[in-house]
């Protein structure tokens, strides 16, 4: 099966913290008219979803849905914390909006165990017709899980696979070679090529929202099996996303689209607003690599 690239969709903030639809729309327009992407994961970390109460989570779900249209797959994150919340948005996204596939981040802040990590997923599955990716990103939400536990969580039939980011290349390849049927998608754009060497089924991150292209060219590369090529491909594209980190990733994402003619508006406080520094970085950024 053809590997999938999905953008990890930013939501546009006004000045105030308000939501910028407009901008949103335009940026979900870009991925489906210009990157030709595979899909869009909305409401994730890159979507600052947990910087965004309930209702404008269920917005952004309905606007993205509806900008999208069949241009392209769509996946919801609708994990919380707050449990009660998860169960909300995922119904709401599914029975309300459609959305034929969902995902949910480890419950995060407190140290939940095991049992109770399975429970928060079958809870937010119980009585819904929809398949569900794992979103596990130990970085952000301290929570690791094993392979066996992986395993575990996959007794539910509705949990198709995960979302990995982690540069925990041996839980990878134990996973994979554990769950040959299961989805995985990586979720760390600067280790994508080994990550494909290890079998995964494509990647959702954020830096394809610009950088798509290259990485298709990467991944055809490495299907060709040109890996010199794929490398050479990688290189460029982890020179421009350390570029991008050093610049502050999530605002100099946004900066790079107004540089590409999108108005993808600003970040949600307490993320940064663009300075005029940030403005010069991404202009150079945006001539270096994309022109
Ligand atoms: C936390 C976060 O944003 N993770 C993204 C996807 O999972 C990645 O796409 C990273 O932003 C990217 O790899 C840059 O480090
Ligand atoms: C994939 C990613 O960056 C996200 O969670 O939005």
């Amino acid at each position: 099966m053809a590997k999938k690239l999905y953008s990890a969709l930013m939501t546009a903030f006004n000045e105030d913290g308000t939501m910028n639809d407009a901008g949103t729309r335009a940026m979900v327009r870009y991925n489906i008219d210009v990157n030709h992407i595979d899909g869009l994961y909305i409401g994730g970390s890159t979507g600052e979803a947990f910087m965004m109460s309930v209702a404008e989570r269920k917005h952004l779900f309905k606007i993205a849905f509806e900008e999208a249209g069949d241009g392209c797959d769509l996946i919801a994150q609708v994990g919380a914390i707050n449990l009660t919340e998860a169960k909300e948005l995922a119904d709401y996204a599914v029975n309300t909006v459609g959305y034929k596939t969902i995902s949910a981040v480890t419950p995060f802040y407190y140290p939940f165990t095991f049992d109770q990590i399975k429970d928060y997923y079958d809870s937010i599955l119980d009585g819904l017709d929809t398949q569900l990716l794992i979103y596990s990103l130990p970085a952000l939400t301290g929570v690791s899980l094993s392979a066996e536990q992986f395993g575990k969580l996959f007794e539910n039939p509705k949990i198709i696979g995960i979302k990995f980011t982690n540069a925990d290349f041996l839980l990878l390849e134990r996973v994979r070679k554990a769950f040959p049927d299961k989805l995985i998608y990586f979720g760390s754009d600067e280790m994508l090529l080994s990550a494909l060497v290890l079998g995964v089924d494509g990647a959702i991150g954020s830096t394809f929202n610009l950088n798509a292209k290259r990485t298709y060219d990467e991944i055809a590369a490495f299907e060709a099996g040109d890996n010199a090529k794929a490398l050479e491909l990688q290189h460029i594209s982890n020179d421009y996303i350390m570029d991008v980190i050093d610049n502050d990733l999530y605002p100099t994402i946004k900066l790079l689209f107004h540089e590409a003619g999108v108005d993808a508006g600003i970040c949600k406080k307490p993320m940064n607003a663009p300075t005029p520094e940030m403005k010069a970085g991404a202009a150079k950024i945006y001539a270096k690599y994309f022109n």
